[in-house]
C-alpha cells in the first residue's frame, strides 16, 4: 500500500469506530478480516494511526476545538463536525511532525487516495502547521488523557499521582502471559518461548507470569496449543493468588465471563475439588468452556444465572470455601488495552454499576461458609468501586472481616504490593493493569447463633430452612 492508500484506510477504520457501538478491537478485527488482502505490514501501520488517535483523544479535541471544530459559531451556526479525518489531519501534523504540503498532498481524490481538502480542512491545516500536540494551556485531564466522568474522583484518589498515572495508562500493555501449572512449570514455559524465538521473561509478581517483550503470534505456538500458557495480565492472575484456593476445595466464581480467573483458580487447585464458574452471560461461559477443555482442567463446572439473586445462590448458601466476585466495573484500570473505553462508554455507567457490585457481593457472600474466603477484585482505579465497596460491605455484614491479601498469599509465591491490607495495582507503580482486589473472611459461627440470611428470612416471615 502507498501512505496514501493507508491514511485512507486509517480514515476508513476510525469511520467505523466512531460510528460503531462496540468496543475498538472488535471494530478492528472485524474491518482487516474483510479486508484481507491489507498485508501484516500495512495492517500494523493503519492500526497503530487509529489506535494512536484514539491514545491521544482529548489532546487532538483540544487542538481541533481551538481551530474551530466540534462546536458552534458566534452567529449561532454549526462548526465543522470532528471527524476521522480531521482527527488523521491533526494527528500527521501534531504528533508525526508531518509538514502541512505532505499532509495536503495525500488529499488529491486519486485512487485509493482520501477525497481533495475541503476549504475548513485546509484552514485546519494552517492553523495547526506549527503546533506539536502539546500546549501549556492544556488541562490536567486533557494532558492525562481523563473523561469528565472520571477526572475528580481520580485526582481526588491519586492526588500528586494523578498527572504521572494516567500518563502510564497512555501507552500500550505489554503482553502477559500465565503458565498453568498443570501442564507443566514456568522454566518449561520460558524453554519453550525461548524455542520459538520469543523474547520473554518472569513477570515481578505474579510467580506463574511471563512478560513477552517481542510481537508474536502465541496463539500459534504449540506449548499455547497444548494448555500450557494462556494470555492473561499479571495484574488480573494476582486475584487467583489473594483467593489462595487449595486443592480438593469447594470454589465459586461468581462473575466468571470468559474464564480467566476461573482457570486461574481451578489449576492452582492441581485439579482437585470443583470449581462452579457463575455469569448472568450463558454465552460467555460457553464460550470459557474451550478454554477448560485446553487447559486440561476437568474440576470446573458452569452455572448460568438469572441474576445475582437467582434462587441456586440461596440454595447453595454456606457451602463453599471460597467466593470470588470479579465485578462487573468501569474498566479504568485497562485504558491502557482499550483506549477507546475513556471516551465511548459502551456498558452501563457508574450511577449503573456501584449498586450493582453492591448487590452482587451481597447475594454471592451468602455461598461462602463460615471460616471461608470471599474475594472482591474490579480492573477499576475508582475508589467507589474498590475500597469504598468493600468497606461498606463489611460495615453492613458484621460476620466478615477483612483478611490482610499478604496474609491470604499462597506461600513461597512472593509477597503482593498491599495498600491498607489490599491488592491495589496501577501501571505506573507496578507496570500492570489497573487492578483491585480484597479478601474478606466470614467468621467462625458461634454454635446454635442465626446466620445473617436466617435472621433476614425471620424478619421478612419466610422459612429459612429451605436450600
Ligand atoms: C469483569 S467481568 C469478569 C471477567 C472474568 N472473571 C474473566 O476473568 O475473564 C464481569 C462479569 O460479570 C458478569 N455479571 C454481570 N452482572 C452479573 C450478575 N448480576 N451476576 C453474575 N455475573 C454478572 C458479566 O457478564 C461479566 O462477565
Amino acid at each position: 500500500m502507498t501512505p496514501t492508500a493507508r491514511l485512507q484506510a486509517a480514515i476508513d477504520l476510525l469511520t467505523e469506530v466512531l460510528a460503531t457501538p462496540r468496543p475498538a478491537d472488535a471494530v478492528a478485527s472485524a474491518f482487516f478480516r474483510a479486508r484481507r488482502y491489507i498485508g501484516a505490514k500495512d495492517r500494523t501501520d493503519v492500526a497503530e494511526k487509529v489506535y494512536g488517535i484514539l491514545r491521544r483523544w482529548a489532546r487532538l479535541h483540544w487542538w481541533l476545538n481551538r481551530a474551530g471544530y466540534g462546536g458552534a459559531n458566534a452567529d449561532g451556526t454549526a462548526q465543522p463536525a470532528v471527524d476521522a479525518r480531521a482527527l488523521l489531519i491533526a494527528d500527521e501534523l501534531l504528533t508525526r511532525g508531518r509538514s502541512a504540503s505532505s499532509v495536503a498532498e495525500h488529499f488529491n481524490g486519486g485512487k485509493f487516495a482520501p477525497l481533495p481538502l475541503e476549504a475548513h480542512e485546509r484552514a485546519l491545516i494552517q492553523a495547526l502547521e506549527t503546533h506539536t500536540l502539546e500546549h501549556p494551556q492544556q488541562p490536567d485531564a486533557v494532558v492525562a488523557e481523563v473523561p469528565d466522568w472520571a477526572a475528580d474522583t481520580l485526582r481526588n484518589a491519586l492526588g500528586e499521582r494523578f498527572v504521572p498515572e494516567m500518563q502510564a495508562m497512555l501507552g500500550a500493555a505489554p503482553m502477559d502471559l500465565r503458565v498453568n501449572p498443570v501442564k507443566g512449570t514456568r522454566e518449561q514455559a520460558l524453554a519453550a518461548l525461548a524455542k520459538a524465538g520469543v523474547q520473554a521473561e518472569p513477570t515481578k509478581i505474579s510467580a506463574l507470569g511471563i512478560r513477552v517483550r517481542n510481537r508474536f503470534p502465541i496463539a500459534t505456538l504449540k506449548a499455547f496449543q497444548d494448555g500450557l500458557l494462556e494470555i492473561q495480565d499479571e495484574g488480573s492472575q494476582l486475584v487467583a493468588f489473594a483467593a489462595n484456593p487449595q486443592p480438593g476445595q469447594q470454589v465459586v466464581d461468581f462473575c466468571a465471563g470468559a474464564g480467566g480467573k476461573t482457570l486461574a483458580i481451578a489449576a492452582m487447585m492441581a485439579n482437585k475439588g470443583r470449581v462452579i464458574a457463575c455469569d448472568v452471560l450463558d454465552g460467555r461461559l460457553k464460550r470459557a468452556q474451550e478454554r477448560f477443555r485446553r487447559a486440561g482442567l476437568h474440576n470446573i463446572e458452569t452455572r448460568p444465572l438469572k441474576s445475582a439473586r437467582d434462587p441456586w445462590v440461596k440454595r447453595h448458601k454456606g457451602r463453599f470455601d471460597r467466593v470470588v466476585v470479579d465485578a462487573p466495573c468501569s474498566g479504568t484500570g485497562t485504558w491502557r488495552r482499550n483506549p477507546d473505553a475513556r471516551w465511548r462508554q459502551l456498558g452501563p455507567g457508574l450511577s449503573e454499576l456501584l449498586p450493582l457490585q453492591a448487590e452482587i457481593l451481597d447475594s454471592a457472600a451468602r455461598l461462602v461458609r463460615p471460616g471461608g474466603r470471599l474475594v472482591y477484585a474490579t480492573c477499576s482505579l475508582l475508589p467507589e468501586e474498590n475500597q469504598d465497596q468493600v468497606t461498606s460491605f463489611l460495615a453492613s455484614h458484621p460476620d466478615f472481616t477483612l483478611l490482610p491479601v499478604t496474609e491470604a498469599w499462597p506461600e513461597g509465591m512472593g509477597a503482593p504490593p498491599s495498600t491498607n491490607g489490599m491488592l491495589s495495582l496501577s501501571p505506573a507503580r507496578h507496570d500492570t493493569d489497573g487492578f483491585f482486589a480484597a479478601v474478606m473472611v466470614r467468621k467462625e459461627a458461634a454454635a446454635g447463633a442465626p446466620d445473617a440470611d436466617e435472621l433476614e428470612a425471620e424478619e421478612a416471615g419466610e422459612d429459612a430452612t429451605e436450600t
